[in-house]
């Protein structure tokens, strides 16, 4: 966990000793940031957030100069460069919709010529390499499978308790926290989150495709790791460094052994 306290909107301000403890839980959590070689990489590097550290901005990098990056969350969120967002609940069936229509018109979130609209003759590239670009294999392009790699970090935000001063979208992380401090509460959360992004994988996601989420510990893991050994080739369960204690699972697909591909 992050080391924050349960705070529970019912509480806030009520009580100098809950209004104490919070004050000193969030005086650790900033001594500890400053002492993260992450947070501080990430502040040298001109990142955003130690999250976006991990994520975004080196994902723009990573599908440079042809791939494109779509982000999804809940809160406004202003996008690094490259990178397109929709703002919504990925819980929320319309948003997932939302999200596959976005994805099937292969020129939105490319670069546009300067004066075009937003449609077929307004990408950069000819609508043959876009559709290269898009599909490994014909079967891909027809089931609308058109995705690398699907990224999930999300976790359940919870109710704001600081930084009602800040108004820019810019850092949305100064006004949310991203844990409950009740560990049963987290770990279910992020089951859901992490359930709903593996099934908008088998939806998107081409053969030889990956699939990486974060989630926090408990009882439940051990069920999604076992359909993620049913669906793809190879799981790995991992800690990255840069992590303080969230796992994340890595799944690399085989595009030889599709186990999504082969059911439909
Ligand atoms: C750890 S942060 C991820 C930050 C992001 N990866 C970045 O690089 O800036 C977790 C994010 O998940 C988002 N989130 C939680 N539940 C969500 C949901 N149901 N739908 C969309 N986003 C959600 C939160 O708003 C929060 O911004």
């Amino acid at each position: 966990m992050f080391g924050l306290f349960s705070i529970r909107p019912r509480a806030i301000g009520s009580s100098g000793l809950f209004n104490q403890i919070r004050k000193a839980s969030s005086k650790r959590w900033q001594a500890r940031q400053q002492k993260d070689q992450f947070t501080r990489e990430a502040a040298v590097q001109g990142l955003k957030s130690r999250a976006a550290f991990k994520l975004l901005q080196v994902a723009v990098s990573r599908t440079q100069p042809n791939g494109r990056v779509l982000g999804v969350d809940i809160i406004p969120a202003q996008p690094p460069k490259g990178v397109s967002t929709i703002q919504g609940n990925f819980l929320a069936p319309e948003i997932q919709e939302y999200i596959q229509d976005f994805l099937r018109n292969p020129n939105r979130g490319r670069p546009r010529q300067p004066g075009a609209i937003d449609d077929a003759s307004s990408s950069l590239l000819e609508p043959a390499d876009v559709a290269e670009a898009d599909a490994a294999r014909p079967d891909d392009a027809k089931m609308e499978r058109t995705v690398d790699v699907v990224l999930s970090d999300m976790s359940a935000p919870w109710y704001q308790t600081s930084g009602f001063w800040k108004r820019s979208l810019s850092n949305p992380y100064h006004r949310m926290m991203n844990t409950s401090g009740n560990n049963f509460r987290d770990h279910a959360g992020s089951m859901d989150l992490c359930n709903a992004a593996l099934q908008f994988s088998s939806k998107v996601l081409k053969a030889g495709g990956h699939f990486v989420c974060k989630f926090y510990q408990g009882a439940e893991d051990k069920e999604l790791e076992k359909q993620l050994k049913d669906m793809f080739q190879r799981v790995h369960r991992l800690k990255p460094e840069s992590s303080r204690s969230v796992r994340l699972v890595h799944i690399p697909q085989n595009s030889t052994d599709h186990r999504l591909n082969k059911r439909n």
